[in-house]
């Protein structure tokens, strides 16, 4: 359990859903800040200036973040703006130099967030410290990381929690820059459903054309926010030129999305929705009448087989299996994947019975070729 306060309480009553940061990767120049921060102040729906201050890069002798020095751009961009400050952290010394600055809301990274040592460290930092704090995914898609560096610093003090979904690395390079394993956000949205969910499209997507389907995705997933990458020159930016959007860009962006609720009150949607979800419930509950029936033919052969001392798998007949369903997958128009992992997972429920079925015969029940 998380013990965590909402986001419309972090900053007072007009804060709330959507939660939209803009803001660069890496606070680069006073110019920089104050051109972009200016600019995207004037999008209402944004709330949150994002800007990376030390920047932890993959291999040493690219720009590692303009450090403390930029901590006084933010503070002269938040006054300038109204704009809320929002920075990332990755060493209780980090922490003490951003509450100083009077940033507003800290993230940890998904490289931080990989790293259980670090985590604690950092926890101890937070403690009692009142600002929200944004818990990136880490990099490989283990949620029991994610939830357990949302736990340590939660059990530090730290109420107003929400985490940031930035997709996992890709260990082949190619399409999106990060995998959104979806799933995962979903879970993590399942286990704690107070936790507001941020999403990175600009991490997931990579590249500044991709990003507004990535976070309408999200947005239909009923995600409470998007985290976007601004920058007022992407063309010269010193870190993720590639994925970052102009001031412009964002607004347009924003403008042009739907931001669905995940309830409403008209009550003909509500009628329209209960009447499809008693058929779906009653379709379910017959999916699984018929796999249990599957279950137990499998059984029967499973013991015909110890009778006769034939192998459990048979290669050919699931071959055949998979090849005749995908047909007929294709004829209904079911997605080839979709079908192909459910007669997977069927055939190796399948398979677990017949075993169990070997493993309880008893001694000489079973033949041995000669
Ligand atoms: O046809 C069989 O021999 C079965 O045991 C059934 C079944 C299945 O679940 O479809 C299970 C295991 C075999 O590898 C092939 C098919």
């Amino acid at each position: 359990m998380l013990d965590i306060v909402t986001a419309s309480e972090w900053f007072g009553s007009e804060f709330g859903r959507p939660i939209i940061i803009g803001g660069p990767c890496s606070a680069e120049t006073r110019e920089q800040v104050m051109s972009t921060a200016l600019a995207i102040a004037e999008i209402k729906e944004v709330s949150i200036f994002r800007a990376g201050v030390w920047k932890p890069r993959t291999r040493p002798g690219n720009f590692e973040g303009a450090g403390n020095e930029a901590l006084e751009w933010l503070a002269e961009a938040k006054a300038a703006t109204g704009l809320k400050m929002a920075v990332e952290v990755a060493t209780p010394a980090h922490v003490e130099a951003a509450l100083k600055a009077g940033v507003d809301v800290l993230w940890v990274g998904a490289r931080t967030v990989s790293n259980p040592f670090s985590v604690q460290e950092l926890a101890a930092a937070l403690g009692g410290v009142d600002v929200p704090v944004l818990v990136k995914n880490p990099i490989n898609p283990d949620i029991e990381l994610w939830i357990g560096a949302l736990e340590r610093i939660n059990r530090a003090g730290c109420k107003k929690l929400a985490a940031i979904h930035r997709g996992f690395y890709p260990f082949e390079k190619r399409g999106l820059r990060n995998i959104p394993r979806w799933e995962v956000p979903i879970e993590l949205k399942r286990l704690f459903p107070n936790l507001p969910m941020i999403c990175d499209p600009s991490h997931i997507a990579g590249k500044w054309e991709l990003v507004q389907s990535i976070a309408q995705q999200a947005l239909d997933l009923d995600m409470d926010g998007l985290m976007i990458e601004t920058h007022i020159n992407p063309s010269v930016a010193l870190s993720d030129a590639r994925q970052q959007l102009t001031p412009a860009q964002l607004s347009e962006m924003v403008g042009s999305m739907s931001f669905p609720t995940s309830t409403t009150t008209d009550t003909s949607f509500a009628r329209c929705i209960q009447t499809l979800r008693q058929r779906i419930d009653s379709l379910d509950a017959q999916m699984l009448e018929l796999i249990a029936q599957r279950m137990k033919i499998a059984e029967e052969i499973g013991r015909f087989k110890l009778q006769q001392n034939v192998t459990i798998l048979q290669v050919r007949r699931f071959e055949q299996i998979l090849k005749d369903r995908l047909e007929q997958a294709e004829v209904i128009g079911l997605n080839h994947e979709f079908v192909k992992n459910l007669l997977e997972m069927v055939h190796k429920e399948s398979i677990l019975r017949q075993e169990a079925i070997m493993r309880s015969s008893g001694p000489g029940e079973r033949k041995f070729p000669c």
